[in-house]
């Protein structure tokens, strides 16, 4: 991986969230928590590595999982019992997670 990590993967079901820009967190574990403010990452399915969209890091903050609230359930276009049950579901055992914030530069659909 680069220094500055410039791809992120979501689950597919996820992106067109993340593309429309409706999506503007996502909340992954401390190996997906080194990006960089004010870089731009290039976002991909996870199951078929197709390139959907660009985005800007604006923000990387620690966070616990019991600490995950509304606020982020909204951010994350998801309702909080959803939100809350995916996190666990990807990361079972990990309390200590990282909110990553974002926003949509470039949306690449129309390009497939
Ligand atoms: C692929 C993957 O881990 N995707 C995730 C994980 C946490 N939040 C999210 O939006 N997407």
């Amino acid at each position: 991986m680069p220094a500055v990590p410039d791809k992120i993967t979501f689950f597919e079901f996820l992106t067109p969230l993340v593309c429309s820009g409706k999506k503007t967190i996502t909340i992954r574990d401390k190996s997906e928590s080194h990006y960089v403010v004010g870089s731009q990452v290039e976002v991909f399915t996870l199951e078929t590595d197709q390139k959907v969209c660009d985005i800007e890091i604006e923000s990387v903050e620690p966070i616990l999982f019991d600490d995950i609230n509304e606020f982020h359930a909204q951010q994350e276009s998801l309702d909080l019992p959803r939100l809350k049950q995916l996190i666990k579901e990807i990361y079972p055992d990990i309390n200590e997670l990282f909110v990553i914030t974002y926003k949509l530069i470039a949306n690449n659909k129309s390009l497939s």
